[in-house]
């Protein structure tokens, strides 16, 4: 595979790679903006350590220095990190103060395209079981008669052989 540098050093052709990139960063380009593309795998090491990361609708934000003062406690922010926080975030119905607030530690967007694929949960399928009991019932009929027939039969055997 041909593998050309672009202008900001990027190597295009590992990007064409993603997401089973070996160098996280050297996926990350830099944007017009001055903001950074991010891959999830480079998102996901940055997780409970020194430097938190989290995803929020396809932004990357480094919360590390905001863990103190989160009015919702730095647990909930640290089991979110290297993560796709955005259900979490907006379960919570976060306020437009709090979302003003994110700009601060944005760092970036994330290449959406190197999200893990999500798992949908199947559950398995139910047998058919066959809603007509009647089989089973006589089943049950005839396992209860036979025994009793047999035990009759050989009664009368036993009558009619026995001597005077
Ligand atoms: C940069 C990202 C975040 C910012 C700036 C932020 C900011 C805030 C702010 C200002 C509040 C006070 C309530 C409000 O104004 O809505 C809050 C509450 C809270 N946040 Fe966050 N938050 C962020 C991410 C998250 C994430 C990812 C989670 C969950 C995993 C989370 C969970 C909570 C919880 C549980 C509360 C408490 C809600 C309550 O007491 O009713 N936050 N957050």
């Amino acid at each position: 595979m041909d593998t050309h540098i672009s202008p900001d050093n990027t190597r295009l052709g590992e990007q064409t790679q993603l997401p089973h990139v070996s160098l996280a960063a050297a996926a990350t380009k830099k944007m017009a903006s001055d903001r950074k593309v991010h891959v999830f795998e480079e998102v996901s090491k940055h997780s409970a350590t020194k430097d938190c990361w989290l995803i929020i609708s396809g932004k990357v934000y480094d919360v590390s220095t905001f863990m103190d003062d989160h009015p919702g406690g730095d647990e909930v922010l640290l089991s979110a990190t290297g993560k796709d926080a955005t259900d979490d975030f907006e379960d919570i119905g976060h306020s437009d103060t709090a979302r003003e607030m994110m700009e601060k530690y944005c760092i970036g967007e994330l290449d959406v395209s190197t999200l893990p694929v999500k798992r949908v949960y199947i559950p398995p399928q139910q047998p058919h079981y066959n809603q007509d009991k009647t089989g089973d019932f006589v089943v049950k009929i005839l396992q209860f008669l036979v025994p009793l027939l047999v035990l009759g039969f050989a009664f009368l055997v036993r009558q009619y052989t026995k001597k005077e």
